[in-house]
């Protein structure tokens, strides 16, 4: 419902990354950085404000991505999470708490959400035919299959969801689905899973989102909402047939785990525990007080999940309150192109903190100013240099270094004594009194573009004042009414320094470090801009300039085109002899002790024959010098048991023994995959080292 008091406290999500890939600007603009400067708004604004987030381990966008790069998903969630994590906190994103889904208070948090929901009979158990891929002899669902989506037509959408229009869908609803796994067309074979009958909240969505929300929730967020329950709502699967995930903690579940968006926004309130645990506090007011206002900052195609589903959960929960908004993102596009982390078409968070070192604002910055807050949008390295160089160089740093400048120039730092005001001086901080709430009201509906712009018209009122004044000419005739203009731009430089904190904080900090705010008992909250008192006393000591912006040249441009322009001439070379092969990003280096752990001989095959009742399993025994043994391959579709016996290969016989289909598997034997998907072995001559010889 529409709050009509202030809330006691503030609670903001953003959405859980997953972790199959590190962070893009897509990311940036669409959830963190709005998420981030609301948060650091509201703490400005002495509120009190949990901020938290963490990594989406779970689900089949990590299994795809671990059988891509053929390593665990504990491996792929390791390696993402410690890089998101990292560049999140360089790039300033203030979260209270960075969680990780695979962390047991989640495990325990959703399981008990799950069991509440089953105890009090919110699901519907029920066995149906579901998408089954016979040659990975595995259940298809969420991005194990694509199809054409059934509302608008597009050929891509996933088993779970179609991100073009961003219907939530079930995989049995797409049209001509494909396994991405082998690119089979899947049968269908039954299995027994939990639903939410979402048909059940219809009424209860009706109501709360598209009576009392209305007039304060965005257009697109609402627009996609009535859709759906206009369109009438589904029991929806939330449990899957997966081996990585959050098991199904009830009689029946075995082998089964949560699917990853019924996990996933409990998140949050794992996040939470987490959080209260480090720091002595009570996580339960945040998420279960009806004074506390709950915020999720998410990218479009995660609307479903955030005012359908989880709002669903929750209220079946019953001890929750709800969402008082869901203020989505559309898309961000990169050069005209559709960001994607598959296809590497992105401008990656810890690759452009290490090539533009210092410059998280200008990127902050351009992402605001530039926000797909209505329609999705583009970003250019052109507009980067041009919201820098125009703006941030010639606008915001020009006037402070001015003022610092000459306030040194002329008072060796000291914030002189003010004359009698003008017009235009009591006219210009009247102006910059205003700008509190100007920005407040932009930002309170969630208009950070306009926030961010309002935010460089401070700037350029500055700018232009000092410009008007001439202080630097007025200095040779009339002193003391140098002092009074200095007084003004200085105090105009402070509200900077206090306003642009959301947005730009490390900017903030830099120029409170200059003005020497930060060790002095000057207050800097919001509020301390509109107030008649001076911000900078006559008398207070500033220090020295320093350059908050420095030019990005077109050189630097180039290259970032540069490299853009690669990326799509290896994508482009599909077609070439080189096609479908997907060329993997070297994996992280390995000492040489690593390396001799690897126990690697010659061998030779003596027998095979293919696993009864399985396509693609071979069974064969191998002698590898010091013992005969069995090992299990999954070759038997590129290999006749003739074509093996006899072979000489390189063996792994120290890998951790693994039953396959009942037979254990005693070590690996080395392959290639060649472009057109055929399997090579990886062999000594044939004649050379005899069994047993060691590789190294
Ligand atoms: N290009 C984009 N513009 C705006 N928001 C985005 C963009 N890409 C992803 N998001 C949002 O970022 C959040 C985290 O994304 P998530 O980790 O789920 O990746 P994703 O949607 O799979 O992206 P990708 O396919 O590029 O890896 C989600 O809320 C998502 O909506
Ligand atoms: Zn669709």
């Amino acid at each position: 419902m529409a709050q009509e008091t202030s809330p006691k406290r503030y609670t903001i999500t953003a959405a859980l990354p997953y972790t199959n890939g590190p962070i893009h600007i897509g990311h940036l603009a669409g959830v963190y950085v709005p998420a981030d400067i609301y948060s650091r708004y509201l703490r400005l604004q002495g509120k009190d404000v949990l901020f938290v987030c963490g990594s989406d381990e779970h689900g089949v966008a990590i299994s795809m991505k671990a059988k891509k790069e053929g390593v665990t998903p504990k491996e792929i969630i390791d390696k993402y999470h410690g890089i998101i994590k990292k560049s999140f906190a360089q790039f300033g994103i203030s979260f209270d708490n960075y969680s990780r889904t695979s962390l047991p208070v989640h495990h325990e948090t959703a399981s008990g959400f799950f069991k509440k929901l089953y105890g009090q009979n919110d699901f519907i158990e029920e066995t149906t035919e579901q998408l089954y891929d016979e040659e990975a002899q595995q259940f298809l669902a969420d991005r194990f299959v694509v199809g054409t989506c059934p509302r608008c037509g597009h050929e891509e959408a996933y088993g779970d969801q179609c991100e073009n229009c961003g219907s939530s869908l079930n995989a049995t609803d797409l049209i001509n689905p494909k396994s991405t796994i082998t690119g089979s067309v899947p049968s269908t074979k039954k299995t027994k899973h939990w639903f939410l009958p979402l048909d059940r909240y219809e009424d209860f969505l009706r109501e709360w989102i598209l009576v009392a929300h209305k007039n304060d929730w965005k257009p697109n967020v609402y627009g996609q909402c009535k859709s759906w329950i206009d369109g009438g709502l589904e029991p929806r699967a939330v449990t899957r047939d997966l081996d990585w995930g959050i098991p199904v903690p009830v009689e029946g579940g075995e082998g089964k785990v949560l699917y990853v968006w019924f996990d996933a926004p409990i998140g949050y309130i794992s996040s939470s525990k987490e959080w209260a645990e480090r720091e002595g506090k009570d996580w339960e007011p945040y998420w279960k007080g009806k004074d506390t206002k709950l915020l999720h900052f998410i990218g479009k195609d995660n609307i479903v999940f955030h005012c359908i589903i989880f709002p669903s959960i929750l209220k079946a929960h019953g001890d929750y309150i709800l969402p008082e908004n869901v203020p989505a993102n559309e898309f961000l596009n990169l050069e005209g192109n559709k960001l994607s982390t598959s296809k590497n078409w992105a401008v990656w968070l810890h690759e452009y903190l290490v090539e533009f070192p210092d410059m998280q604002d200008v990127l902050r910055y351009t992402l605001t100013a530039n926000a797909p807050e209505t329609k999705d949008n583009d970003f250019t390295w052109k507009d980067f240099q041009a919201r820098n160089n125009n703006e941030l160089v010639a606008i915001f740093g020009n006037f402070v270094n001015r003022v610092v400048v000459l306030t040194n120039k002329y008072y060796d730092g000291q914030v002189p004594m003010p004359g009698e005001l003008s017009d235009l001086d009591r006219e210009t901080l009247n102006q910059l009194r205003k700008y509190p709430e100007i920005i407040s009201s932009s930002i309170e509906r969630y208009r950070f573009r306009e926030a961010s712009q309002e935010l460089m018209n401070l700037a350029r009122l500055g700018n232009k004042y000092l410009a008007d004044e001439e202080p630097w000419k007025v200095i040779k005739e009339d002193e003391e009414r140098v002092s009074t203009i200095m007084f003004v731009a200085l105090q105009i430089a402070a509200g900077l320094a206090v306003l642009c904190e959301p947005f730009l904080p490390f900017t903030s900090a830099k120029l409170k470090t200059i003005l020497n705010v930060r060790s002095s008992a000057l207050e800097t909250s919001w509020a301390s801009v509109f107030t008649e008192e001076a911000l900078l006393p006559s008398g207070h000591q500033i220090g020295k300039a320093e350059l908050l912006f420095r030019k990005v040249e077109d050189s630097e441009i180039e290259a970032q085109l540069d490299k853009l322009e690669a990326t799509k001439k290896s994508n482009a070379s599909d077609g070439e002899p080189t096609k479908n092969i997907e060329i993997m990003p070297q994996k992280d280096t390995i000492t040489y002790d690593d390396f001799s752990k690897l126990d690697m001989r010659v061998g030779t095959i003596i027998e095979a024959e293919k696993m009864p009742k399985t396509d693609k399993l071979m069974v064969m025994q191998v002698d590898t010098g010091l013992d005969q043994r069995t090992i299990v391959s999954g070759i038997a579709e590129h290999f006749t048991p003739e074509e093996l016996i006899g072979r000489k290969v390189t063996v792994l016989i120290n890998l951790a023994p693994r039953k396959l289909r009942g037979t254990e598997s005693q070590g690996m034997i080395l392959l290639a995959e060649g472009a057109d998907g055929k399997l090579v072995f990886v062999n000594p001559d044939e004649d050379g080292p005899h069994n047993g010889s060691t590789i190294s």
